[in-house]
């Protein structure tokens, strides 16, 4: 069997964050396994308030996972303080996982800030490094970057300065421009273009966290980046089309449509 690690923070509606991680990663087959950094009190509509779990209980669960249970790959997404980021950058130089996958969480759809302002350096320094594919999306790409991002001419930029910093595949994700859905890799050897249909619903609420944890799913399975990518990508659009009308905002995807519908696993594609 093989293991995946979420480091992220918690949503009680269970769209983002850990919840939608752990379901991505059953919906591959994977083994899934959580370090709550924060728990966030939000739902398809708002983020309510936020608690961050102390370093010392991080480092705890860390500890608790690693010594245990080494996982196959790790995805990041969450981390809101410098001193929560702290004890997620001090646990990763200290265990070196392999598959990292980043997914640099800033803002939730209502605008509230899921990221400190004053823990930006740190994430640069303590967290990106350590990314075998790591995920921005267009507004993360720009305050990481300082760049504008309009056009994939761009996000083609944007990628290239993100594995000068230290990430070693990156993927641009075009979600947030309109027309269809572009998201752009770059894997340091060739830059590929990945294209979907966009689909006409508001129902995006953990779009990035799913992305993020169906490539550290496909690592973890064998998949070199450019095919966890490409795979995940297939597996994102799937569960935007079959995304779900619950709550009043903006409702999560399905991550189990055709394990439901067809009785199939991703695993079988
Ligand atoms: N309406 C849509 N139709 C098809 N694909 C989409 C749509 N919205 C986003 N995507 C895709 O979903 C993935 C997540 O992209 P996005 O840019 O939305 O990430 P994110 O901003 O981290 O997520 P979120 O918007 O949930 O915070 C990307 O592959 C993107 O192209
Ligand atoms: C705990 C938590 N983590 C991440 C996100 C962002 O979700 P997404 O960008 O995937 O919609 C969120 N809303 N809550």
């Amino acid at each position: 069997m093989k293991t995946c690690l979420t480091i992220a923070g918690s949503d009680p509606s269970g769209g983002a964050g850990i919840q939608a991680d752990l379901k991505t990663f059953a919906a591959h087959g994977i083994y899934g396994m959580s370090v709550i950094v924060a728990v966030v009190a939000e739902n398809t509509c708002e983020v309510r308030s936020i608690m961050d779990v102390s370093p010392a209980v991080i480092r705890d669960q860390m500890a608790c996972v690693f010594e245990d249970i080494p996982p196959d790959a790790v995805k990041i997404g969450m981390l809101s303080q410098p001193e929560t980021m702290q004890a997620v950058a001090d646990a990763l130089a200290l265990y070196q996982p392999a598959n990292v996958v980043i997914d640099p969480v800033m803002l939730a759809k209502d605008g509230s800030a899921l990221m400190a302002s004053e823990a930006l350096e740190l994430f640069k320094r303590g967290i990106l490094p350590h990314a075998r594919v790591f995920t921005p999306n267009i507004p993360e790409a720009e305050v990481l970057t300082g760049m504008t991002i309009r056009t994939e001419e761009d996000m083609r930029q944007a990628a290239k300065i993100l594995r000068q910093e230290g990430a070693q595949t990156v993927l641009v994700k075009g979600g947030h421009l309109d027309g269809a859905a572009v998201d752009i890799f770059d894997d340091g050897v060739a830059v590929h273009r990945f294209e979907a249909a966009r689909i006409q619903t508001k129902n995006t609420h953990g779009t990035g966290c799913t992305l993020s944890s169906a490539i550290a799913s496909n690592l973890a399975n064998g998949h070199v980046p450019h095919q966890a990518v490409n795979r995940a990508k297939a597996y994102i659009t799937d569960a935007i089309s079959h995304s779900l009308d619950l709550g009043k905002g903006n409702g999560p995807t399905h991550h189990f449509y055709r394990l439901y519908q067809e009785g199939l696993s991703w695993l079988d594609k």
